[in-house]
């Protein structure tokens, strides 16, 4: 991939464990209401995913988009995520298309489908030998309003792509730590994703030819209830990261290469 891809909200931790794996593999086109705090590769833009005008410019010349900006609290009140998460994942999917942009990858969450952990199901679901998996063709059951404003971004998504031949992927991100998985926290290690993994995933969406895809974005855990099924067979993703090779902050059993 030649022309520049487009980074929204690379200053957040996503965009960190993106760029710390990826930095070198393309022409990174950086954007993020905040200024930058360090060094980064590529060109800088600061601006809101609000902001048509700005975020159409940014788009010049890209092939592709990754979507992370965002208000990504759980407990985030409805105007925060009506403002930065509705109306920015539209503005970006809209601009994408004007701008002739070829794909999008979206940063959904699990929060998405925080609905299907009942507490019949919990916490009995979180461990390794519970058979439930979600595989991204389930509707949408959210627990609050950041996941329902995480539901409306995929369904923009789904819009864009069947009325305007957006090609777009949504990647349902479980929790993403960086050195080790959550500790003591058995929902979080159902759902980790490493830095190397996410930063793979996202390289996947790149490299990956598809129309619109619904994928968990989580490291291969032996504890898990998201399929990461669809995200090898759609995108190629392999991911070489297990929380259950971790005892606490120690990795314990290193995986095979
Ligand atoms: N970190 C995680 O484990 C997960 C993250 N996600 C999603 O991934 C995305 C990134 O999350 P994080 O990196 O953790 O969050 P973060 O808060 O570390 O980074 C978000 C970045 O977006 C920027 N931003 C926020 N609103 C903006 C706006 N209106 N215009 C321009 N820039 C804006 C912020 O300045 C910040 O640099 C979010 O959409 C979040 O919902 C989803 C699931 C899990
Ligand atoms: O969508 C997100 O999910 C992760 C994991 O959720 P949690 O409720 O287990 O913490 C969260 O850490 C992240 O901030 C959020 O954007």
């Amino acid at each position: 991939m030649d022309d520049p891809v487009l980074l929204t909200g690379a200053g957040g931790r996503v965009g960190q464990a993106i760029l710390g794996g990826l930095a070198d593999d393309y022409e990174w086109r950086l954007l993020d209401r905040e200024p930058p705090t360090g060094e980064h590769p590529g060109e800088y833009v600061v601006a809101d995913v609000t902001d048509y005008d700005a975020i159409r410019d940014a788009m010049e010349g890209v092939s592709a988009v990754i979507h992370l900006a965002g208000d990504p609290r759980p407990e985030a009140p409805w105007s925060s995520v009506l403002e930065n998460n509705i109306d920015g994942a539209k503005t970006v999917f809209e601009a994408a298309v004007d701008a002739g942009v070829e794909k999008v990858a979206f940063a959904s969450s699990n929060h998405a489908v925080g609905a299907y952990e009942t507490d019949e199901r919990t916490p009995e679901m979180y461990r390794d030998h519970h058979e439930l998996r979600l595989d991204g063709t389930e509707l949408p059951r959210p627990t609050n309003l950041y996941g329902v404003s995480k539901a409306a971004g995929e369904t923009l998504g789904r819009y864009y792509h069947d009325q305007h031949g957006l090609d777009v992927v949504c990647v349902r991100i479980g929790n993403l730590t960086e050195g080790h998985p959550p500790i003591d926290y058995e929902r979080g290690q159902a759902m980790w994703l490493s830095y190397r993994d996410c930063a793979h995933l996202f390289d996947r969406c790149l490299q990956a030819d598809y129309d619109y895809e619904i994928v968990y974005g989580i490291s291969d855990n032996d504890r898990k209830y998201y399929s990461i099924e669809r995200a090898k067979e759609a995108l190629g993703y392999e991911p070489r990261d297990n929380s259950a090779h971790f005892d606490g902050e120690e990795r314990v059993d290193e995986p095979e290469a």
